[in-house]
């Protein structure tokens, strides 16, 4: 075997020089350091299978099944620390052996979030434990409904009429970064619609939610996206048609020029999307500037009934808004974003738990979309999906299962009210397989599956690791009992 005994190059790690135990009796380590150790050793063990050493490749793999891609900017140490190991770079050492001092020296952190990482991953504690088997159900899911023609690109933005009606594609990424993606997930196209709720929840983190819902509803209106109509109290309805939303993009940083508001909401929509992709479609924005002749005539309409604050130029905040719609993702990096939304606001990918929305605004975005996200169609969706969403026109459909996680899909064909064909119906064959409908039994449906479960024993060894790992970094224990 190729083993790499290189591990008196590297300064002895913290796992290693805390102690020496043997590795057959670490149930009887007892302190914080020592499960660590515990810990390590039982996810060597779990990977290597019998053996004395594990190939990079074995843990690769180990990490890709369970829906963590190799490139999650949570293992970049990781990553760093294996080449630096190996002397290699990436592409040559997959069969590689490593035994089980150099693996600890591998998973050892100042702050141990690697660590936490692989606890979750190969003791099937991630927020759904049989991924592989989940995916295989969303791509018959996606598989179908790749077969609907039925809809049309929109064509009231010139620019949006080019699309290709046959782009189709889905992403999913849950609250614990366990990402896959099926068909046109990686070409970026405009957020617009979608990108509302998202500017919600940057107006709410920066005011407190009573101020913004000052200036607007949070009642569905019943009507198409773009008319030209107010609540009784002659506000708009609420802040996910364009009405609310362009009062919105009046009180996002009104204080700055529009060059840094723009920057100041793009900057947000990046984190949120893990920092993956997300750009501006220029022509998009020129293309629809030019003819938002309904838009221009909602925007006078707020202005005559004094839905502003004060000082608000009509032609800039409009801008602005056309601006916001012609930001661009891709599913995958949208995605991370619906998933952070499913987190309470706490990114999925970041190290440290980085919270990029405050939970009010996450929970009134959640609740906004259940009602009105689908536009005249949102009291259907409720009903029948029961998971919050936004719909755009350029077919993007932002989903959230809420602490479970967040979907992107993207298909260019809408039905007459706007919305996605294919998108909603994946989305209700979704609640038809899995039990993801808010107001879906989760303890006593037979008919229903319910992917957050694992669906088969864990192992003594992963058994172990669950133990330890929950001891080590408290995250909340499922139904299998423990003890
Ligand atoms: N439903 C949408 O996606 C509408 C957004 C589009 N930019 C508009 O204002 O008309």
């Amino acid at each position: 075997m190729n083993r790499i005994g290189s591990l008196f190059l590297f300064k002895p790690s913290k796992l290693l020089k805390r102690c020496s135990f043997a590795r057959n009796n670490t149930s009887a380590f007892s302190t914080h350091q020592e499960n660590e150790k515990e810990a390590g050793t039982l996810i060597f063990r779990i990977l290597a299978n019998g053996d004395s050493t594990v190939t990079v490749k074995k843990i690769q793999d180990g990490i890709k099944n369970s829906g963590i891609l190799w490139k999650d900017p949570r293992l970049v140490n990781f990553r760093d620390r294996i080449t630096t190991l190996l002397n290699k770079n990436e592409k040559e050492y997959d069969a590689t052996d490593i035994n089980l001092n150099d693996f600890l020296h591998i998973l050892d952190d100042d702050d141990n979030k690697t660590l936490e990482l692989m606890c979750k991953v190969f003791s099937k504690s991630c927020a759904i434990p049989n991924f592989q088997n989940f995916i295989k159900v969303i791509e018959k899911l996606y598989l179908k409904a790749a077969n609907n023609m039925d809809g049309k690109v929109a064509d009231y933005i010139p620019q949006l009429a080019k699309a290709d009606p046959n782009l189709w594609g889905v992403s999913v990424c849950t609250i614990d970064g366990q990402r896959y993606s099926f068909g046109d997930t990686d070409q970026p196209f405009c957020l617009q619609s979608c990108v509302k709720p998202i500017a919600y929840a940057v107006a709410v983190s920066d005011y407190h939610a009573s101020t913004i819902h000052q200036y607007m509803g949070e009642e569905p209106s019943g009507l198409y996206f773009n008319a030209l109509h107010l609540n009784t109290e002659d506000k708009p309805h609420n802040p996910l048609i364009n009405a609310g939303s362009i009062v919105i993009c009046s009180l996002i940083k009104p204080e700055l020029p529009l060059a840094d508001r723009f920057h100041y909401v793009l900057d947000n929509i990046t984190e949120l999307c893990g920092r993956e992709q997300v750009g501006f479609d220029n022509t998009v924005f020129l293309s629809e500037k030019e003819t938002s002749y309904r838009n221009f005539a909602i925007a006078y309409y707020l202005m005559e009934k004094d839905c502003f604050p004060p000082n608000t130029q009509l032609e800039p905040t409009l801008d602005f808004y056309l601006q916001l719609c012609a930001i661009t993702a891709t599913c995958e990096s949208a995605s991370v974003a619906a998933a952070t939304f499913a987190n309470g606001g706490v990114s999925p990918l970041f190290e440290h738990q980085k919270r990029l929305l405050g939970p009010v605004a996450v929970r009134n975005t959640l609740s906004l979309m259940h009602s009105c996200g689908m536009y005249d169609y949102s009291g259907k969706f409720a009903f029948h999906v029961g998971l919050p969403a936004k719909s755009g026109v350029a077919g993007g459909l932002f989903v959230v299962v809420p602490n479970v996680m967040g979907i992107m899909c993207r298909s260019p064909l809408l039905d007459e009210k706007g919305n996605s064909v294919r998108g909603i119906q994946f989305c209700e064959e979704l609640v038809k397989h899995f039990n993801f409908h808010i107001y879906d039994d989760l303890h006593h449906s037979i008919k229903k599956s319910n992917p957050r479960n694992l669906q088969r024993e864990l192992t003594d060894l992963e058994l172990s690791l669950r133990k330890v790992g929950r001891r080590l970094f408290n995250y909340a224990s499922d139904e299998d009992d423990l003890d």
